[in-house]
């Protein structure tokens, strides 16, 4: 899958990929990942790509002329993957957007800067999304996320066991259950016996068992969205009853 990311910074792109599974990704040429500067496609003397705000107002802006420029650019070089924006404006980024994104053809990330872009830009943006209620410096941080995110559904890329583990919670609309690792003790705590019965039976019910009081307790909207099967009611009401709750 091919990732074109637009930023005056592309040394942030790069730098995270160095490392990690999305930098393995890379590696093994499960992805690939060109970033564009819009510095390249300013025709002013200094590369010029921002500009004070019509109406005034604190800070900058990135001008149009040079972001359609370079969205162009990604276009011919990525056809047919969508254009998207990522901006506190945006749709909330969850796991189901993410899967969707996981099958196109490929991605094109505008990161913007400063206080934001020139909104005529966005007549070339196909969407924007937003991967939390926060506002950043730049938008090169949320398009890491987004395909670190998405790579981690490439098929081959997490290896077999890692990936399906994942989607069965993502998929359950669950959050995770607690895990452990040697050493067995720690801080003299020990580590919950059933996880060291072998009787995988009894542990599936048990993580299935945590996940669900967790997501109760933590997450009461998903559950809400999820509803919960007649058998996974029975094990959150002896959750609830092993908690004194
Ligand atoms: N929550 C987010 O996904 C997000 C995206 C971009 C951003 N900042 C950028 C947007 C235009 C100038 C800086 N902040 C937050």
């Amino acid at each position: 899958m091919r990732f074109d990311v637009l930023t005056i910074f592309p040394g942030l792109i790069h730098g995270y990929l160095q490392e990690g599974i999305v930098g393995r990704a890379l590696t093994r040429g499960l992805i690939e990942v060109h970033t564009w500067n819009p510095r390249d496609f300013s025709d002013s003397a200094y590369r010029r790509v921002d500009d004070r705000p019509f109406g005034g107002g604190p800070g900058m802006l990135m001008m149009a002329p040079p972001l359609l420029a370079a969205i162009a650019a990604a276009r011919q070089a990525n056809p047919g993957a969508p254009v998207i924006y990522l901006s506190p404006q945006g749709q909330r980024l969850q796991q189901r957007a993410v899967q969707d994104f996981a099958a196109a053809p490929g991605l094109i990330l505008l990161a913007g800067r400063y206080e934001g872009i020139d909104e005529r830009v966005l007549a070339a943006v196909d969407a924007e999304w937003s991967i939390g209620d926060y506002v950043l410096a730049g938008g090169e941080l949320p398009a890491l996320v987004l395909m670190e995110a998405v790579a981690r559904q490439l098929p081959g890329l997490l290896g077999h066991a890692d990936s399906a583990a994942e989607d069965s919670f993502a998929a359950s609309g669950l959050l995770d259950c607690p895990h452990y690792t040697r050493p067995e003790v720690v801080a003299g705590e020990g580590v919950p016996e059933v996880l060291l019965s072998g009787d995988h039976g009894r542990i599936r019910r048990w993580r299935l068992q945590q996940s669900l009081g967790r997501t109760a307790e933590r997450r009461p909207d998903l559950l809400e969205r999820r509803g919960l099967r007649p058998d996974e009611q029975i094990l959150l009401e002896e959750y609830r009853r092993q908690r004194g709750e």
